[in-house]
């Protein structure tokens, strides 16, 4: 059975980045993703931004909705505060088995919880059986038309709090019209746009955050 692509990537890793050393790792992926194989990671130009509104917010409890290989958890987590954790959210086994032996190559599985299943269920879940009282700090980047749905169920089980920051990718490409909609229409956020470009391509993409305000 030939390999997938996410098998290529976590074994061009495991390869060529340094064990317990997260900026390698993501130095590595996008070496890779951008000579050999494109994909779906946030990257090193989105990544600078999804940095500094992590740095900005400086959450204890964080959580990621579409974890796919493990690059924006890898990203996120080597920027946490001891003592706080990463929730990240994958339904694909493959995927989240990837990811797994992305993080721990990384060394930052102490940091990282990865939780498998739709997101849909596991939102529900998160105050009574992984202990989140409110989240921190949220990244959107599973399924584009899941944002909103996503965003909304988090309001209803109140795991958001005055000054919670959500940071959505690939507003513009492939696009989450109705999230930016929904979020900049609510008197509940306060938005703002970061123009930039999509993962190792020169097209044009951005990046929402949207702080809630109770
Ligand atoms: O489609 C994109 N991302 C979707 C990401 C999807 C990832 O999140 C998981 N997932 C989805 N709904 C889920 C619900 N619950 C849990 N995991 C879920 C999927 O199993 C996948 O691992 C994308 C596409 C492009 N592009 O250029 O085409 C660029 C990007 O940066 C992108 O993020
Ligand atoms: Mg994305």
């Amino acid at each position: 059975m030939n390999q997938s692509k996410e098998q290529r990537i976590l074994n061009f890793v495991l390869q060529n980045a340094v064990r317990g050393d997260p900026c390698s790792v993501l130095d590595t992926i996008d070496k890779y993703c951008s000579q050999k194989e494109w994909a779906m990671n946030v990257g090193d130009e989105k990544g600078k931004i999804l940095d500094k509104t992590v740095e900005e917010a400086n959450p204890s409890v964080a959580l990621e909705l579409g974890t796919y290989c493990g690059y924006s958890a890898v990203r996120i987590s080597r920027l946490l505060k001891a003592g706080a954790r990463l929730l990240t959210v994958e339904f694909n086994p493959e995927f989240a088995a990837i990811a797994k032996q992305m993080i721990e190559f990384a060394g930052v599985q102490d940091k990282v919880k990865l939780l498998e299943g739709p997101s849909e269920e596991i939102i529900p879940q998160l105050k009574k059986k992984y202990e989140v009282d409110t989240l921190d700090f949220v990244f959107l980047d599973h399924w584009k038309d899941r944002y909103t749905p996503d965003t909304i169920l988090l309001q209803e089980c109140n795991l958001l709090r005055k000054g919670s920051v959500l940071l959505a990718d690939n507003v513009i490409f492939p696009g989450a019209p109705d999230f930016l909609n929904y979020v900049r229409k609510s008197p509940h956020f306060q938005c703002t746009n970061y123009p930039s470009h999509l993962e190792y391509m020169q097209v044009e993409d951005a990046m929402e955050k949207a702080v809630f305000l109770g």
